[in-house]
C-alpha cells in the first residue's frame, strides 16, 4: 500500500487566487522527495496540505485512509511538519514537547492526560544535545531562541517523539552552518534507514541544490501553480 497518496491536490486562498493545482505524488516507503521551486511559489503551502494545517482541494490518503479518519492531531503526528521557523510560540521547547507527547501518548491509547513518559522527553533532548543545544535551552522562551537553535529544537521534536512515518521538513537547515547542516542532514537520513524509528519517508524543501544531491532520492518542482517530478537533481 502506498504510504502517503496525493491525488490533484490545490489550494487557493480566502480571496480566492489559486497557489497551485492539480499536484500529484505517491510516496513509499525509503522516498526523500526534495521539493524545490522559486520562492512565492507554493512549496510551504503544499507541505501544510500534506499535514493537513491548511484547507486544499483533491485527496491525501495515508496508509489507505484519510486525514479526518484519523482525527488531525493524531494524524499530525504521523505526517509531521516541521517549520522553517515556528510560529512565535508562548512559552518554551520545553512547554511545547510536553504537549506534544501528550498525543503522542493519547495515539499510543494510553487514555491518560499525564501519561508522558521520561522516554518522551530524553530522545527530543538527546538528538539535540548531539548537534549542539545545550539542555538549558529547552527552558528558554522560543522568542530568546536564535534562528538555528529554534531551528535544531524543533527538528530533534519532529524526530525524537518517534511518532512520525513522513516528516515534512521545510528548509529545516536553512539558519545552519554548513558543518551543523551536514551533521543533522546525517542524523536525519539515518533515522530514515533505522529500524528503530518509525520514520518511512520525508518530504524536504531546499533552496539548496547541494542539498537536493546530498539528501534527495526524488525530485519534485514546482513552477506555474503545478508540480512536476523530475528524474535528477535540477542543476
Ligand atoms: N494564508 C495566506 N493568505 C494569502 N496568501 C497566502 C497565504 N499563505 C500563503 N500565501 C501566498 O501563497 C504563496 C505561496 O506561499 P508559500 O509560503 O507556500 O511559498 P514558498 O514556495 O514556500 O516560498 P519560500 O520559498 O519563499 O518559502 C505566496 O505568494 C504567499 O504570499
Amino acid at each position: 500500500m502506498d504510504l502517503l497518496a496525493v491525488h490533484d491536490l490545490g489550494c487557493t486562498t480566502e480571496d480566492g487566487s489559486q497557489i497551485f493545482s492539480g499536484v500529484e505524488l505517491t510516496l513509499h516507503e525509503g522516498d526523500v522527495v526534495v521539493v524545490q521551486g522559486k520562492s512565492g511559489c507554493g512549496k510551504t503551502t503544499f507541505l501544510k496540505c500534506l499535514a493537513h494545517l491548511n484547507l486544499y482541494s483533491g485527496h491525501i490518503l495515508f496508509c489507505g485512509k484519510t486525514p479526518k479518519s484519523y482525527g488531525a492531531p493524531i494524524y499530525r503526528t504521523k505526517v509531521a511538519y516541521v517549520p522553517q521557523r515556528p510560529p512565535l510560540l508562548p512559552g518554551t521547547p520545553r512547554d511545547f514537547l510536553a504537549t506534544a507527547s501528550l498525543f503522542k501518548s493519547r495515539r499510543k491509547g494510553k487514555g491518560r492526560k499525564d501519561a508522558r513518559s521520561s522516554e518522551d522527553f530524553e530522545h527530543p533532548l538527546k538528538i539535540a544535545s548531539s548537534w549542539g543545544i545545550d539542555s538549558q535551552l529547552w527552558d528558554r522562551e522560543w522568542t530568546n531562541l536564535s534562528g538555528g537553535e529554534t531551528q535544531r529544537i524543533a527538528l530533534a521534536i519532529g524526530l525524537g517523539l518517534d511518532t512520525a512515518e513522513v516528516l515534512l521538513l521545510d528548509e529545516p537547515t536553512s539558519a545552519l552552518d554548513q558543518d551543523s547542516c551536514l551533521i543533522v542532514e546525517r542524523h536525519i537520513l539515518d533515522a530514515l534507514n533505522s529500524s528503530e524509528n518509525p520514520l518511512k519517508a520525508i518530504v524536504w524543501i531546499t533552496h539548496s541544490p547541494e542539498q537536493a544531491s546530498r539528501v534527495g532520492t526524488r525530485f519534485l518542482q514546482f513552477t506555474g501553480g503545478s508540480s512536476y517530478e523530475e528524474p535528477s537533481p535540477p542543476v
